[in-house]
């Protein structure tokens, strides 16, 4: 079988020493997954650093750079299976300068505030990462 192909994400928050909102894409495409929300990133193309691939991610998908926190490291070798055919890795994020919008592959995007950050639609491979994001972030706050 093919090893998965790589996806990279951020869960960008409003502040990474302590987060309190965390950024949510809803997705417009493919039908299957439209209406569903996620991590704004995208799949590493080959040869490259999985962490230039998610810089140049979010620029495509937002049109913000953003610096980088910690990996939330999942149960995978480090990474979280999405399905058959992907595994992603997470960065925590903030923005660094502007103001994001869902410029391709999204139509909407959401601030989910303290408390809210399971209240969107996630794809079914993301509810199990958002709990374990919320667990990370550890506060009673968001929880
Ligand atoms: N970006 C992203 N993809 C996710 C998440 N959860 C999840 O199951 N996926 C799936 C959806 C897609 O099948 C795959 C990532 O593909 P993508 O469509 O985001 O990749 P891409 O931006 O490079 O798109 P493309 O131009 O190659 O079509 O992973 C998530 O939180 N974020």
């Amino acid at each position: 079988m093919e090893p998965r192909r790589l996806v990279v994400a951020a869960a960008i928050v409003d502040d990474l020493d302590e987060p309190r909102v965390l950024l949510a894409a809803r997705r417009a495409t493919p039908a299957s997954l439209a209406g569903r929300w996620e991590f704004p990133g995208g799949k590493v193309d080959q040869g490259e650093d999985p962490v230039d691939a998610l810089h140049r991610e979010i620029r495509e998908e937002l049109g913000v750079p953003i610096a980088l926190g910690p990996e939330l490291v999942g149960p995978d070798d480090g990474a979280w299976v999405l399905t058959e055919r992907y595994a992603m890795r997470l960065w925590l994020a903030e923005i660094v300068d502007g103001t994001p919008a869902p410029l391709v592959e999204h139509d909407a995007l959401r601030w989910l505030g303290a408390g809210r950050w399971r209240e969107v639609p996630w794809l079914d491979a993301d509810v199990r990462i958002v709990d374990a994001l919320i667990g990370h972030v550890g506060r009673a706050s968001v929880a």
